[in-house]
C-alpha cells in the first residue's frame, strides 16, 4: 500500500505577520515536491493572511471546538476555521490534552465536528515518559488511540500523529525500532476497528524531528510523514524535512 507522505508544520503559540515570508517560502517549497502533501498548522491569528500566500501548502488550525457555535469564551467552532481558509485540523496534541484537560472522549467529538465542517483532521496520541520507562507503551497508546477516533473514520480525511510527549520539543526521539514497532501497533489497532482501511490511513511521527532525522524516520514502513514543531518555523528548516519526505 503506498501512501502519499504528509509533512505538517505545528506553528503552535509562534507566528506573528511578521512571519508570513515564512509561510510563503514553505508554500514555494511544497510546490516543489509535489509528491509530498505539505501543510502548516498556524495560530488562527495567521489563517486568512496565510491562505492567499500558502502556494501549494495547505494551511491548518491547531484545535477546534466540538461544537458549531454558542457560548465557548475564546474558542473557535470547526466552521469557522474553514471559513478562515483551514483545510486541515490538529486534535488531541498533548499540549493541549495535558494543560486543558482534554479527554479522549472530547477529542473524537472535536474530530467528528471537524470532520462535519469539512476540515481533514490530525488526531495526536503519545505515551509519557512514565508510561514509556513502564514498558507498556504500545498498549496505552494504542487504546488512547482507539477511545480518541471518532465514529467513521476514513483515510482520506483523517490521519494519526504518533507523538511521544518526552521527545516533544527535546531533542530526544525514540529508537528507529521503537518508532517502527509503535507504529505498526497503531496500523494493528486501528484494523481492528476500521478493518481494511487502517491500511490507507497516513500514521505521523511527530517529536524532534528535523532535516538531520526525517529521512531515516520517514523510511520507516509504517511512518507515513511527521508533525514538526520547532523545525517547521522557517523555510530554512523546515525545507529539508520536506524534502526528506521525497
Ligand atoms: O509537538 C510537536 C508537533 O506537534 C513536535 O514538536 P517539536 O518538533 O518541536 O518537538
Amino acid at each position: 500500500m503506498s501512501r502519499r507522505k504528509l509533512v505538517v508544520g505545528n506553528w503552535k503559540m509562534n507566528g506573528m505577520r511578521a512571519h508570513l515570508d515564512e509561510v510563503e517560502a514553505i508554500g514555494r517549497i511544497a510546490a516543489e515536491h509535489p509528491a509530498v502533501e505539505v501543510g502548516l498548522c498556524l495560530p488562527a491569528t495567521l489563517i486568512m493572511a496565510a491562505d492567499a500566500l500558502r502556494g501549494a501548502a495547505f494551511i491548518g488550525g491547531q484545535d477546534n471546538h466540538w461544537n458549531a457555535s454558542g457560548a465557548h469564551t475564546g474558542c473557535l467552532s470547526a466552521e469557522m476555521l474553514a471559513e478562515a481558509g483551514a483545510q486541515w485540523v490538529i486534535v488531541g496534541h498533548s499540549e493541549r490534552r495535558d494543560a486543558q484537560g482534554e479527554s479522549d472522549a472530547e477529542v473524537a467529538a472535536k474530530a467528528a465536528a471537524a470532520h462535519a465542517a469539512g476540515l481533514k483532521v490530525i488526531l495526536c496520541v503519545g505515551e509519557s515518559l512514565e508510561v514509556r520507562d513502564a514498558g507498556g507503551a504500545e498498549a496505552v497508546v494504542s487504546a488512547q488511540l482507539l477511545a480518541s477516533l471518532p465514529e467513521g473514520a476514513a483515510a482520506d480525511w483523517l490521519a494519526i500523529a504518533y507523538e511521544p510527549i518526552w521527545a516533544i520539543g527535546t531533542g530526544r526521539i525514540p529508537t528507529m525500532e521503537a518508532v517502527a514497532s509503535m507504529h505498526a501497533a497503531l496500523r494493528a489497532a486501528l484494523a481492528t476497528r476500521i478493518g481494511s482501511e487502517a491500511e490507507k490511513m497516513r500514521i505521523l511521527y511527530g517529536g524532534s524531528m528535523n532535516g538531520d532525522n526525517a529521512a531515516d524516520l520517514m523510511a520507516i514502513a509504517d511512518v507515513d510523514g511527521g508533525l514538526v514543531g520547532g523545525a517547521s518555523l522557517t523555510a530554512a528548516k523546515f525545507g529539508p524535512v520536506i524534502a526528506a519526505a521525497g
